[in-house]
């Protein structure tokens, strides 16, 4: 069937060649209209299946307006445009459209782009449906378990959080009974950890006294209709409330809540609680009401089936276990970290990872780009096949084509070997090109056409070559700038863009560092086999205030140094200071006595000596050796070793495992 478009362009001779070159190509074009308003009322009559918009347009109504209403009804729509300024860019980007191009534009991109753009429309319909069916199968089946109440609370939560996002999740009949409290909830402290929260564990961790309870229920009454709140204001906090009492206590910034009826005529509530602004969305509510009968049978069963056993679940009943019911998935086992913007990345990861869907993945150099696009192979149905990684930064421009596509025999000087490319090595399973922004654009081209047609062309190789592969691209460029400057192409970007996933700077999640920190420390000194002693408090203290340019990567280098020259013996200190500029102060303490002098000076030697053993990787005799760097006989040096406790064999595995 012929696929139907509207054109809503101002210009009469554009939009008319418009419609002659769709013609030509297949496409039936359902109308022209030059402004919003005529645009709004070809879509109620026509129903397109996508709209190309003009952005700029006569009457009230901008194309960005409209976009806003297409997207709404899910009509597929890209934007064209003479502008390509930054700020208008950001502005069509917030209303997330399936492409855009810049006027002039050739017809073949046109046509490109339509393509993609009917792609990326299916398959998020299809992705759609598909989800919204296995959700509602999920939470058919919790409502039949054999579980308690709050065990379901638990099993509804976790079958949400990938499509309704929070930080802390509660539930209870409305409106509330002040007399008695009996709201449940869960606190999301890991990917997959959670904390059960009833009465007695909101008082503990929130200090309030069971006296006071009253009077903060009492100033709780809730709406009784859906409410979305993306910024919860200061005047909504005078009075002491739940939200003020919750606000406090989990740096709560967003909520929504979602009501059911029960059969008795009676109201639950859910709450979804996010520490992030903005985070709620019609869309969510768009589905929970979708999903609004096997939550109301799942409601029914969490009221009325709780029993007695469900006391013993948690004895204490104490906030002493942070540990909470934890099922952490072995693919993101050496992800570490439990921030909440960090959980919001690896929520996204496990959510597209079993589709075929191209992923981005944005952030800074050093946030665990690639260990993300690991995850997403290790998740998908790919996994047993090849994880296949290029570092699109790295492959001299000249190299790069016959390193990602291969060449036959013979097909340029020096090919005197037939060698396969990376994608074909990767077929059925996942390559991974990491700095695509770095990547010339007569590749880009041929990325596309992998994306489009999923076939490669080998150098010298006279037919393309059918692959199979998914893409996961990642980048710390900002791309859209790129694509502004004619760096990046415009319909590649759209089409890697599909599933995009920004990973925070470490600097906006501090509370993991020392987590991280600690990690880092027993890998290395297990490596280095030393025993670990802890990490002195200055360290740790410096190490939560500094800025971290470098990310996790440098973390974990400042941790690898610090293990390196350890003794041992004491706990880890930091040897230079984090710009790494110049050497920290080597002890805390003032040098006072001829001793402290002494030691000082140990320690000095003792770092320069480590410092040449590095270079060396442990090696001390010959050309280039240690000795010979430091100008000693390798003999002194071997007693100098012997005195200042350095064993060379610390270097011959550490040099090996330091990372780039
Ligand atoms: N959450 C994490 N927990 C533990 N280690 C991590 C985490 N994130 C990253 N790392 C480690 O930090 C280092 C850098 O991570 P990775 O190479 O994935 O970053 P990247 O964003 O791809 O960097 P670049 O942009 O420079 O390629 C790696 O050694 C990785 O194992």
């Amino acid at each position: 069937m012929k696929k139907k478009v509207l054109i809503v362009e101002d210009e009469f001779i554009v939009a008319n060649n418009l419609r002659q070159v769709l013609q030509r190509f297949g496409y039936e074009v359902s109308g022209i209209a030059a402004s919003g308003e005529e645009a709004e009322e070809l879509l109620q009559r026509e129903k397109p299946d996508i709209a190309l918009l003009d952005i700029r347009l006569q009457g009230k109504l901008s194309g960005i307006d409209l976009a806003r209403k297409l997207r709404s009804e899910h009509i597929a729509f890209i934007y064209l445009s003479a502008n390509s300024n930054r700020k208008i860019l950001e502005e069509a980007r917030a209303t997330e459209p399936y492409g855009f191009l810049v006027k002039p534009f050739r017809k073949k991109d046109l046509m490109v782009m339509l393509d993609i753009a009917w792609y990326r429309h299916m398959h998020s319909l299809e992705a759609r449906e598909r989800r919204e069916h296995l959700l509602q199968q999920q939470i058919e089946e919790a409502a039949h378990e054999d579980a308690t109440g709050r065990q379901k609370i638990l099993k509804l939560a976790r079958i949400l959080l990938p499509h309704i996002p929070f930080d802390f999740i509660t539930s209870g009949l409305r409106p509330l009974n002040t007399a008695q409290f009996d709201d449940k909830g869960y606190l999301r402290i890991g990917f997959d950890e959670y904390q059960f929260i009833g009465t007695e564990e909101l008082l503990t961790i929130t200090n309030l006294k069971k006296a006071a309870l009253p009077v903060v229920l009492a100033n709780s009454q809730t709406d009784i209709n859906t409410v979305i709140c993306n910024e919860i204001q200061d005047e909504k906090l005078h009075v002491p409330s739940l939200l003020k009492t919750l606000a406090g206590t989990f740096n709560i910034r967003s909520y929504l809540v979602f009501p059911v009826t029960l059969n008795n005529g009676l109201s639950f509530h859910y709450f979804f609680y996010s520490r992030r602004l903005d985070v709620y969305t019609d869309n969510h509510i768009a589905l929970l009401n979708r999903l609004r009968p096997s939550i109301t049978a799942l409601s029914e069963r969490i009221m009325y089936e709780d029993d007695p056993a469900d006391s013993l679940l948690n004895p204490a009943g104490a906030f002493t276990n942070l540990q909470g019911e934890t099922v952490n998935r072995p693919e993101f086992r050496n992800i570490i970290g439990s921030h909440h913007l960090l959980l919001a990345a690896l929520d996204l990861t496990a959510q597209v990872a079993p589709h075929n869907t191209s992923v981005l993945i944005l952030g800074e150099s050093g946030t665990g780009k690639e260990q993300v696009a690991q995850s997403i192979h290790l998740l998908s149905p790919r996994k047993n096949a090849p994880f296949i990684k290029v570092n699109c930064a790295a492959i001299p421009a000249t190299l790069i084509e016959s390193e990602l596509f291969g060449h036959e025999k013979g097909a340029f000087t020096g090919a005197t070997e037939k060698r396969k490319g990376k994608f074909e090595q990767a077929d059925g399973g996942t390559v991974f090109l990491d700095e695509i922004g770095e990547l010339p654009l007569e590749m880009q081209v041929k990325i596309l056409r992998v994306l489009q047609e999923k076939e490669i062309e080998p150098i010298g190789g006279n037919a393309p070559l059918q692959v199979n592969v998914r893409i996961v691209a990642a980048t710390n460029r900002n791309l859209e700038e790129e694509v502004a400057r004619g760096n990046f192409r415009l319909d590649l970007y759209y089409r890697l863009n599909v599933f995009p996933i920004t990973l925070p700077p470490l600097r906006e999640r501090r509370s993991d560092i020392e987590g991280l920190a600690v990690y880092f420390a027993e890998k290395f000194c297990r490596e280095f086999n030393k025993p670990f002693n802890g990490i002195t408090a200055s360290m740790m203290e410096t190490m939560l205030t500094y800025d971290w340019p470098g990310n996790i990567r440098q973390l974990e280098n400042v941790l690898e140094q610090s293990a390196i020259l350890n003794d041992g013996r004491s706990p880890l200190e930091l040897r230079r200071n984090l710009t790494g500029t110049s050497p920290a102060p080597l002890a805390t303490t003032d040098i006072k006595t001829l001793d402290d002098v002494k030691r000082v000076q140990r320690e000095t030697e003792r770092e320069y000596i480590i410092s040449i053993l590095r270079k060396t990787a442990g090696r001390i005799r010959g050309a280039n050796g240690a000795a010979e760097l430091l100008n000693i006989k390798p003999t002194t040096l071997e007693s100098k070793m012997e005195k200042l406790d350095i064993k060379k064999n610390d270097f011959l595995s550490s040099t090996k495992d330091i990372r780039g």
